[in-house]
This record gives structure tokens, C-alpha cells and sequence, in this order.
């Protein structure tokens, strides 16, 4: 199965210049979801990973079903403001826009071993920020994994070192 078919091309979405790739399509299919999703917990298998992180929202749709698939838990990672208890919170720069990323402070116990997953990898700079929360916490970045990167945002600079994992280049 190309991956790719079910990927839709949002041209000058969500502001001119853009194209945003939507991954809808994909999650409306059963199949091609679940194989996106198994892909990566293959790529999870050997790592011995205790928690899935996810940036809000579409971090979610990813790492939640890998989560299960694993039998571990998921801890989302919110935008500002939306989650109810302590938190830790890092600023961060987007291709179209800034904002900030916050995890509850027990979401994660020191040395526990984490996977970080997100649909896309664009400048890096929301994975960047999910990472460094993440150690704030005490917890180890046992890799990454996304569905889709647009190399051409050269994303993965940002993150180097650690390991990354993606189905579909762009
Ligand atoms: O590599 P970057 O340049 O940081 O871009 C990638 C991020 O941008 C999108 O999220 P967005 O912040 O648009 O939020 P959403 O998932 O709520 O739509 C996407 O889901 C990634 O999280
Ligand atoms: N081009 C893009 N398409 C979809 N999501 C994105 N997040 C950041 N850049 C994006």
C-alpha cells in the first residue's frame, strides 16, 4: 500500500505559500491507518519504551493508537492553558506561527524511556520543544516518529541525536 494515496495536498492552507499535507484521509481509512500506526510500533518493538508523548492535536491521533498497540501509557503534550494540573511549559516557533507546549509535571518519572510521536516534521520546532519538556522531566527521548517530513523545512537539524523515524518523505 503507497501511504502516500492517502495523503491530501491543502495547497496555501493555512496561509499563502503553504501546503498543508493532511493526513484525514489516511486516518478515514482503516487499513492505511493501521498500517501507518503498526509501521511505528515495529520502529518502537526493540526500544523498550515505557511512555508515548504527543504534541496537541494531531500528535494524538498517532500517538495514541501505538500507545495501545504497545500496551503503555500516553501523555499528551497541550497547547497552553488546556491542561488542569501542574505543568511545565516550553515556547516554540512553528512554519506558521508560534506558541507554546506544556506537559503535566507528572506526566513522566525520571528515567523512564519515551517515544515521541507527531504526524508531521516540519521545522522541528514543535518535536524540539515535546523533547525538551519531556527532559525536564527526567525522561529519556528513546526516539521519534512521525508519519510524514518535509525535508526541505530541514526539521531533523533541529533534533540531532536523536533518533528519528518517518514513513513519508517529501
Ligand atoms: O515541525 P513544526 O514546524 O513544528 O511543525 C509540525 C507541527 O505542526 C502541526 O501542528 P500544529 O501546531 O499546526 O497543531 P495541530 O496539530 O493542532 O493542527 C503538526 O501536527 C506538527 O505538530
Ligand atoms: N505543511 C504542513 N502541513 C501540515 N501540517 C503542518 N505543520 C507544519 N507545517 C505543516
Amino acid at each position: 500500500m503507497n501511504l502516500k494515496d492517502f495523503v491530501a495536498d491543502v495547497p496555501d492552507f493555512p496561509q499563502p505559500g503553504i501546503i498543508f499535507r493532511d493526513i484525514s484521509p489516511l486516518m478515514a481509512d482503516g487499513k492505511a491507518y493501521g498500517e501507518a500506526t503498526q509501521q511505528i510500533v515495529n520502529y518502537a518493538k526493540d526500544k523498550e519504551v515505557d511512555m508515548i508523548v504527543g504534541p496537541e492535536a494531531r500528535g494524538f491521533i498517532v500517538g495514541c493508537p501505538v500507545a495501545f498497540e504497545l500496551g503503555i501509557g500516553f501523555a499528551p503534550c497541550r497547547k497552553k492553558g488546556k491542561l488542569p494540573r501542574e505543568t511545565i511549559e516550553v515556547s516554540y516557533g512553528l512554519e506558521y506561527g508560534n506558541d507554546a507546549l506544556q506537559l503535566h509535571k507528572d506526566s513522566i518519572k525520571p528515567g523512564q524511556k519515551v517515544l515521541v510521536c507527531d504526524d508531521l516534521l516540519a521545522t522541528g520546532g514543535t518535536i524540539a520543544a515535546t523533547i525538551e519538556l519531556v527532559e525536564k522531566l527526567g525522561g529519556e527521548v528513546v526516539g521519534t516518529a512521525f508519519f510524514i517530513e518535509l525535508k526541505d523545512l530541514h526539521g531533523r537539524d533541529k533534533i540531532k541525536g536523536y533518533d528519528i523515524f518517518t514513513l513519508m518523505e517529501y
